[in-house]
């Protein structure tokens, strides 16, 4: 059933993911009418547990929330120590695809197939100072990797231009796999991401540090 929903994400890229880090939590309903009025067909929930990273945000309950008011596709972002603990949890709330950080599982088969056991799909996030190496056990189980352009744990960074060259790389070695970049995506960074391959392109500050996200979102995506 994995397969499934990475059919769906598949069909909607090139897709810009709003990353909900930055968005108005006191009116979740009307940020994501506002989302879906502008065009956008998947979200993307920064999940931060204030230990793999300094920065705590928030957990099932927002996923669950949010899953009862649209039917976009939920792409979770792990920033957590232990993720094997709340694949169970998340999967549950509504989740369609679960991408945890290699540097907090660096053996990751086992949460893997317990990712595909919910009929989730699979990616693995990797930090800029990460090598690309640290992937190489488990580019061919996940479904997607998340190459991050900044740290994780905040929005409103500087892009690093060597994802770029890391989305070649993947791109070029595991074509079938479908690839994120995270972190400055703005209408001078989505291109090169898009040339190298990208699929998915998460986007925090760009969108929300503007009025009018439509307008926001048809920006990034003429500069694909
Ligand atoms: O995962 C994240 C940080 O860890 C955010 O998704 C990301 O930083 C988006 O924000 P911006 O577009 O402002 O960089």
């Amino acid at each position: 059933m994995h397969q499934e929903r990475l059919t769906k994400l598949r069909n909607a890229s090139p897709a810009v993911l709003p990353s909900l880090l930055q968005c108005d939590f006191g009116d979740l309903r009307s940020e994501v009418e506002r989302l879906q009025a502008a065009g956008i067909r998947a979200l993307h929930l920064d999940v931060m547990d204030g230990h793999f990273v300094p920065n705590l945000t928030y957990g099932m309950p927002i996923v669950a929330g949010l899953r009862k008011l649209t039917d976009l596709p939920l792409d979770v972002h792990l920033m957590i120590s232990d993720p094997a603990a709340y694949v169970d949890d998340f999967a549950a709330a509504g989740a369609d695809m679960l991408t945890f950080h290699i540097e907090a599982v660096p053996e990751p088969a086992q949460l893997i197939q317990q990712i595909h056991s919910h009929g989730i799909v699979a990616g693995v996030a990797l930090n800029p100072q990460t090598p690309m190496e640290a992937l190489s056990g488990c580019l061919d189980q996940v479904d997607a990797v998340l190459v991050m352009s900044v740290n994780a744990g905040f929005g409103g960074q500087a892009f690093d231009p060597e994802a770029v060259q890391r989305l070649q790389q993947l791109r070029q070695s595991h074509p079938e796999l479908l690839l994120e970049v995270d972190g400055g995506i703005k209408p001078e960074t989505i291109g090169p991401c898009h040339q190298a391959g990208c699929d998915l392109f998460v986007v925090g500050s760009a969108i929300f540090g503007q009025d009018d996200y439509a307008a926001a979102v048809r920006q990034l995506r003429d500069a694909l």
